[in-house]
């Protein structure tokens, strides 16, 4: 599974979510903290009361390593779920980063620590921590329906997410779209058009 995670790391998202049928990209309001870093892993899913971090707290105690984090907090953006802390929490049992439908906090040092964290953006707002809320059940995370185990890659182009089913089919499929972008890279670079290469000059 190491080497796979490598090989979509590799990919840009579009390829993949070509290779995925079009489908399975968030909502794009969900964006990376540090756009410059690559995030991959299986989802570990979590449903959080929104404004209530503590079925987080419960998942970072209980994510096996190679985990992505993948919650649910019903798009609340009046606090910050997750911050510093539980980052550095989340790096030290091995999560490989983080995925919220909600707000998190303190955006200066989760980017000092170079952890992945994908968010509908920031507020400082606390929140409490009352309801263990539910780990590893279907969710819904960015428009998008997200089951423990399947794929989830994110970079600055956002975040898509593969069916576990899927996940060495979709590898393959964009690998190979990946390969046929180098050769009509090639193509326009010898002075043809991109309706000569798709074969558009039929309908243009
Ligand atoms: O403690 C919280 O509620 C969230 C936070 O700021 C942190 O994890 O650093
Ligand atoms: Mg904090």
């Amino acid at each position: 599974m190491e080497h796979v995670m490598e090989r979509f790391q590799r990919l840009p998202l579009g390829n993949i979510c070509d290779a995925n049928g079009k489908r399975g990209s968030m909502d794009p309001a969900i964006r990376p903290v540090d756009p410059s870093l690559h995030m991959v892993g299986r989802a570990y899913t979590v449903r959080c009361h929104p404004g209530d971090n503590l079925a987080i707290h419960k998942a970072i105690t209980e994510a096996p390593d190679g985990s992505v984090l993948v919650i649910d907090a019903g798009g609340y953006t009046g606090g910050g779920h997750i911050g510093e802390i539980m980052c550095f929490a989340c790096m030290q049992r091995g999560i490989r980063g983080l995925v919220i439908d909600g707000t998190c906090r303190d955006a200066d040092d989760i980017q000092a620590l170079g952890f992945p964290v994908f968010s509908r953006g920031f507020n400082p707002g606390g929140t409490v921590k009352e309801t263990v809320g539910q780990t590893e059940i279907p969710i819904v995370c960015g428009g998008v329906p997200v089951r423990p185990g399947d794929l989830v890659v994110g970079n600055r182009d956002g975040v898509v997410v593969v069916a576990k089913e899927n996940i060495e089919a979709v590898l393959e499929g964009a690998e190979a779209i990946a390969r046929k972008e180098v050769r009509v890279l090639e193509e326009l670079k010898q002075g043809r058009t991109t309706a000569e290469i798709y074969q558009f000059s039929k309908i243009l």
